[in-house]
């Protein structure tokens, strides 16, 4: 395999995080434009255009876990729309959209629906390459009305909407499947045009969660752990899991050490190698990082942890939420650019 210019454009939209504004619209950074805004708060809006930019906000933030809203600047013109229920706005290189499936007994069809929906929305409008997506599940380990987690539950919606649309939107890329502390599941995605330079990154410590045994869920998680294009690298969330194990259970300390061993090794120069991507970032070119964390009393430890090995400019938010596992104490993603 090749390497692939590394050579840093301009185009790839900006990551953000600013302070949860009110009802008024984030304003744009001075002559950049809002592809798409996520307001990590204490409630649920359902997505819209707000000020002709799509918006959604999801339940994540508590006491001792700071409310936040992300944007997504560009600097081209954007053209924003709605679409069967999806928002988005597209730049004429990249494509945010925002859907939400309301709280129900049993998610798989709703969203495997909201996924092709989405998919559809991105091959007619002319950007194909799915970049990366987030998922925030409310009672992502809770029971759904069949007794099965409700994150085994969206794996089995979304696993089957690619299926039916890989063709189209090819492999899957980098993810997050997190716990939203209100009810239904809030997803956005980031997609470009076919074309520029674009891997998708495994990490060798870790099976592919598309590799995922059976006893995790009947579908395996359709995720990749890293995405890279145009130079900038789309870290998935990543926890404490070695082979397709859990591991440390009940250790934080531990959890978050591994779970920092898995990024290194995943955004390192052998590995970005490994996929055909010359160059390599470390832990201190992490940027724009979410870090989720189950128990409220760990965050202090988690706290520190970061201070000691993420860059003292990094953007970091700290969210205490579940975890896509029971068992998962801890998990972080992140952007190198
Ligand atoms: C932590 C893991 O998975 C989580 C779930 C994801 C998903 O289902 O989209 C993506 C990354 C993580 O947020 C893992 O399996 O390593």
């Amino acid at each position: 395999m090749t390497a692939v210019d590394t050579e840093v454009r301009s185009s790839a939209p900006q990551c953000v995080f600013a302070p949860l504004s009110g009802e008024e619209d984030a304003a744009p950074a001075a002559g950049r434009q809002v592809l798409g805004r996520v307001d990590y708060g204490f409630r649920s809006v359902p997505p819209g255009l707000r000020g002709g930019v799509p918006a959604m906000g999801v339940h994540m933030a508590s006491e001792g876990a700071d409310p936040f809203t992300e944007l997504w600047l560009t600097d081209r013109p954007v053209r924003p729309g709605e679409d069967r229920g999806l928002v988005y706005a597209e730049d004429g290189e990249h494509l945010f959209c925002a859907v939400r499936v309301a709280e129900r007994g049993v998610y798989r069809e709703a969203v495997r629906r909201a996924y092709a929906a989405a998919f559809a929305l991105l091959v007619r409008r002319g950007y194909p390459r799915l970049l990366r997506m987030w998922n925030l599940v409310g009672a992502i380990t809770g029971g759904n009305a069949e007794g099965m987690e409700n994150y085994r539950d969206f794996c089995i919606g979304r696993a089957r909407a690619f299926d039916e649309w890989r063709e189209h939107i090819g492999r899957v890329p980098a993810a997050t499947g997190i716990g939203a502390r209100g009810p239904g599941i809030g997803m956005y995605f980031l997609a470009r045009r076919a074309g520029a330079p674009l891997r998708h990154l495994e990490n060798p410590y870790q099976t592919p969660a598309y590799r995922y045994p059976r006893r995790y869920g009947p579908k395996a998680p359709s995720f990749a752990r890293a995405t890279w294009s145009d130079g900038t690298l789309y870290v998935s969330g990543t926890a404490s899991i070695v082979g397709d194990g859990t591991v440390h259970r009940g250790d934080i300390e531990r959890q978050c050490d591994v779970t920092f061993a898995n990024i290194g090794a995943l955004i390192g120069e052998e590995n970005l190698a490994r996929h055909g991507v010359a160059g390599g970032f470390r832990l201190g070119d992490l940027d724009h990082v979410k870090v989720y964390v189950r128990d409220a009393a760990h965050l202090p430890a988690v706290r520190a942890r970061c201070a000691e090995l993420l860059h003292d400019r990094a953007e970091v938010r700290f969210l205490n939420v579940d975890v896509c596992r029971p068992d998962l104490l801890v998990e972080i993603e992140g952007i190198c650019r």
